[in-house]
């Protein structure tokens, strides 16, 4: 079985199917893209793969230590646990807490010391606390952010901002990350950067990363494979090369004859 399967997932707002029928795979250790028009149902379907939805209808499949299992409706922590992560389109922050801190709360989700040894201070405590912040700063370091730690997130500049959102994902330890729109309202430059560090991140780390994105050079560059949407439904999936030929993908973006 592939790491994670999806069939026939659905879901209606109302009268809106936003997601429909949609069938999608992920192997381990790949990077694949997620494209399609506006509104064509993409963040719906990460909202769905990380509990923010429950599917109308269609199953979502993980194979978690070689066994199957149904993350349908699973609520978010939960999902986070299972080792699905993710970033929001708009950028969720803890604002008013240091770069550090919004690490380190993610990091505590892995947390090894236990609650009585939270609660009592012992020395496992400390040994994990101080495991946590070297760990932290490491992945802190991935977009030069360990100098920066001390800095409250809302005093960072946009695109750091961004990067910290990853980075607050990969403390979680997933096996599948989830980038929504990672490089949006970032210059060309700092595009150009953030796609060589996916690619790395991806690689280091040997985990499978899903990414939606409107900068086709982007996602073109550095995707193995890539699935398209369109009114909710998948009309294409290959690799790049096939996806810019494909003449229904054509047709979507430019409205023109298939
Ligand atoms: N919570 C909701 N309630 C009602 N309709 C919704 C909700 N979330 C999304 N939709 C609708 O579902 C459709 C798909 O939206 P979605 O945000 O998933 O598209 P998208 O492909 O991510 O678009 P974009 O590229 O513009 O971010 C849209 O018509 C949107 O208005």
């Amino acid at each position: 079985m592939s790491l994670l399967q999806v069939e026939k997932l659905t879901k209606n707002f109302g009268g809106l199917a936003a997601v429909s029928m949609v069938d999608f795979k992920l192997e381990s250790n790949e990077l694949v893209g997620l494209i399609g028009p506006n509104g064509a149902g993409k963040t719906t379907l990460f909202n769905l793969l990380t509990g923010v939805y429950v599917p109308t209808s269609g199953e979502i499949v993980m194979e978690i230590d070689g066994k199957k299992e149904r993350l349908n409706g699973v609520k978010p922590y939960v999902i986070t646990k299972k080792g699905l992560a993710r970033t929001f389109q708009n950028i969720r922050l803890f604002k008013e807490l240091t770069v550090l801190d919004n690490v380190l709360i993610a990091m505590h989700q892995n947390s090894k010391a236990g609650v009585l040894a939270s609660i009592f201070r012992l020395p496992k405590y400390y040994r994990s606390e101080e495991g946590m912040r070297q760990e932290a700063l490491s992945l802190l370091s991935i977009f030069d952010l360990d100098n920066k730690q001390q800095e409250l997130a809302k005093n960072l500049p946009y695109g750091d901002q961004r990067c910290l959102e990853i980075v607050r994902a990969l403390a979680t330890k997933p096996k599948i990350l989830f980038l929504d729109e990672p490089a949006a309202g970032m210059n060309p430059q700092e595009t150009a950067d953030l796609t060589k560090q996916i690619r790395k991140i991806q690689q280091d780390f040997k985990i499978t990363v899903v990414l939606i994105e409107h900068d086709m050079s982007l996602v073109m560059d550095i995707c193995e494979r890539i699935y398209v949407l369109e009114y909710g439904r998948m009309i294409a999936h290959g690799t790049p090369g096939e996806i810019k030929q494909n003449p229904k993908v054509i047709k979507a973006y430019l409205g023109g004859e298939e």
